[in-house]
């Protein structure tokens, strides 16, 4: 069928970028849509993707690489059984050049002189740029990875052809310098997003109907529970006793809110703390990130604490808790206006592939820019680790506090102990592990918008504490069976959680990690391997089960009067349940078949047997 108006033709053979990467495979040319100048190729292996002509070559002009050569000899991707678009080039590599992924870009072929083949690269998580002693222990880690394995041969092959497939890089002289001859098109061949963003045509939540819902039900809800919460019956079908509307927004409390944020602010600029790399972005750059939240709790620890011995009544946070919900809620609407707003001059490189939709109110919500700064000062992600989180803490403390003045104890009761410290030990946890949430979906390709500053200011710090609201109302005895089965579960919970994220962490970062050795692995088309064992074989999001299970525990200590202090485990089984369904939709597009072939290896999604 022809296809007016268009460089290549519905049944045209052509090579097409696999996406995320510069390798080229042979795809079919199936359709196009004029009006998201998209069109849709299939892969040999049947994967079918959307790419823009840009991605898009002649087969002519493209040769075999060398490395498909010694990639077919690699005895790991003898074992795999994937039917990757890479095995099935690789298969004809040797005997055909069309079907052959190639890495030479024609600009190099014009010129010899430069006879540069432009290398994939292994790419970490997150790169050091500081020289310090951490790093250079997790290089060196890193090169006894290869030095341990049993078979040196098979380890450097398997090293070579790791490192042959990510980033571009040339291998003549191996350095960070730039190439002596640039041509034009090479430049092109390295930056190609950068001109124009993909529109973004499927509409999550319901749309714009359904984010506009969200965005009126979830601030009150999260008002409502803590309206509930207070109540003698803090059941949710009594109708709560509402407070005075003009008694909720206080220009004092709004005061103390937008202080704590500059504090916060204020401690992540400090100059303390390595400086790492995040995942390079669509256009090539590498944002930096300062590594210092320890450092900043502490202080804020040092601060508080201080204050408290001057005189500070911590327990207002108690008294005014309705309050700092509401001017919570008034500065995140106030920031994510600022952050829609910047983002229409936002060059379009960073823009977020889910916020690009074209609709101010879908945009609004799920955001707009990728990694919206300030001079270098990252909302995003000092939003998501900083202000709720530390906020959620000091909520907790204060809690406590509220506890012993209200029912004249010494020390707070033992459910709220163990609340506050499993909620402690929760964010301590990723402050320790700081800079692995700069691989995490929502830092990675989650746009920052009302969603999120909504969930990280008003979501995270007013429901995620709920339960040690609850307990200052309604005091629930625990004998000590009971407590070291909630520590037990909480702990089972938590050794999940945080292997299957090291586990996951640590292998992207270096798939030849000697520790992971052990772990069988599928590869893909991409150059990314799958885990297929140990947590990553259990089911296909262990991180996941473990959350659950210490959100459960983190309720039991509550008893079982009333649902409310469950709110957080349901709230985290519908989160993760739809985070699980758009995470496994988002790998199907990335990695084809390969993925099948994975779900029929781990079969069942959060939990073991069940789902
Ligand atoms: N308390 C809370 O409110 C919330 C907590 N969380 C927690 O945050 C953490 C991060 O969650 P999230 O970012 O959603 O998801 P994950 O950290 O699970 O990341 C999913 C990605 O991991 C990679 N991956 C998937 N399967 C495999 C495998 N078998 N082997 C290797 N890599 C694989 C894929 O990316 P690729 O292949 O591209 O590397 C996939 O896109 C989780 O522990 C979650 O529980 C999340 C949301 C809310
Ligand atoms: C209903 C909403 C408005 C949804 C809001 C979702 C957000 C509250 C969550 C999205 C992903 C999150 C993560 C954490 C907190 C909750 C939000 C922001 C996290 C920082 C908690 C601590 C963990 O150790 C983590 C793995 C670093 C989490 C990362 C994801």
């Amino acid at each position: 069928m022809r296809m007016p108006g268009t460089r290549f033709q519905s049944g045209d053979m052509v090579m097409g970028r696999w996406p995320g990467s510069s390798l080229f495979y042979e795809v079919k040319v199936l359709s196009y849509d004029a009006k998201i100048q998209l069109y849709t190729v299939i892969y040999k292996d049947g994967t079918e993707l959307e790419l823009r002509e840009v991605d898009m070559k002649s087969p002519t002009g493209f040769k075999p690489s060398h490395r498909s050569r010694s990639r077919s000899r690699s005895p790991s991707r003898r074992r795999s059984r994937s039917r990757s678009p890479a095995r099935t080039t690789r298969r004809s590599s040797s005997r055909t050049t069309s079907g052959t992924f190639a890495t030479e870009t024609s600009a190099a072929r014009k010129e010899p002189k430069m006879k540069e083949v432009l290398e994939i690269r292994l790419s970490p998580v997150a790169r050091p740029v500081e020289n310090n002693g951490h790093n250079k222990h997790e290089n060196k880690k890193n090169d006894t990875a290869d030095k341990v394995n049993e078979n040196p041969a098979e380890a450097e092959q398997e090293k070579k052809i790791l490192e042959s497939r990510y980033n571009l890089r040339r291998r003549k002289d191996d350095g960070d310098a730039k190439p002596a001859e640039q041509t034009e098109e090479k430049e092109a061949e390295q930056k190609p997003a950068a001109a124009t963003a993909p529109i973004t045509t499927e509409l999550e939540f319901g749309g714009r109907l359904g984010v506009s819902c969200m965005m009126l039900f979830l601030p009150v809800a999260v008002l409502g529970l803590m309206v509930v919460c207070s109540q003698e019956d803090a059941s949710l079908m009594s109708p709560p006793s509402l407070p005075a509307l003009d008694s909720l927004l206080d220009p004092h409390v709004f005061g103390m809110v937008v202080l704590w944020f500059l504090f916060q602010a204020l401690l992540y600029v400090l100059p303390v703390g390595k400086v790492v790399e995040g995942i390079p972005l669509k256009n090539g750059e590498w944002l930096k990130y300062r590594m210092n939240i320890l450092h900043a709790f502490v202080l804020t620890v040092a601060t508080l604490g201080a204050a408290v011995h001057q005189g500070m009544d911590l327990s207002y946070i108690h008294s005014h808790f309705l309050q700092l919900a509401v001017s919570s809620l008034l500065f995140s609407v106030l920031l994510s206006v600022y952050l829609y707003v910047r983002s229409r001059w936002a060059p379009q490189d960073q823009l977020a592939p889910r916020g690009n939709s074209g609709s101010v109110i879908y945009d609004f919500f799920m955001g707009s820019e990728l990694n919206p700064r300030i001079k270098g000062f990252d909302l995003k992600y000092f939003c998501e680790l900083r202000p709720g989180l530390m906020g959620w803490l000091v909520i907790n403390a204060a809690m406590a506090l509220a506890e012993m003045k209200l029912h004249n104890l010494d020390y707070p009761s033992p459910a709220m102990i163990l609340v506050n410290c499993f909620h402690l030990f929760y964010v301590l946890d990723a402050y320790w592990h700081e800079e692995a949430v700069l691989g995490y979906m929502d830092t990675t390709h989650a746009g920052f918008g009302f969603m999120l500053v909504f969930g990280d200011l008003m979501w995270v710090p007013f429901t995620f504490s709920l339960q040690s609201y609850y307990l200052v109302h309604h005091p629930n005895h625990l004998s000590l069976p009971c407590i070291v089965g909630i520590v037990t579960l909480n702990v089972i919970g938590f050794c999940i959680f945080r292997k299957a994220n090291s586990q996951k962490n640590a292998f992207r970062r270096n798939p030849s990690d000697p520790t992971l050795s052990h772990l069988k692995t599928i590869p893909t088309a991409t150059g990314k391997t799958l885990l297929v064992s140990g947590l990553w074989g259990l089911v296909r999001h262990p991180n996941y089960l473990g959350d659950l299970i210490m959100a459960l525990a983190w309720s039991l200590p509550c008893g079982f009067t009333h649902i409310l202090p469950y709110f957080y485990v349901i709230y985290l089984t519908t989160l993760l349940v739809h985070r699980e369904a758009r995470d496994e939709a988002q790998c199907r597009r990335k990695y084809g078949s390969v993925w099948d072939d994975y779900c029929r290896e781990v079969r069942y999604r959060i939990i073991p047997r069940v789902y």
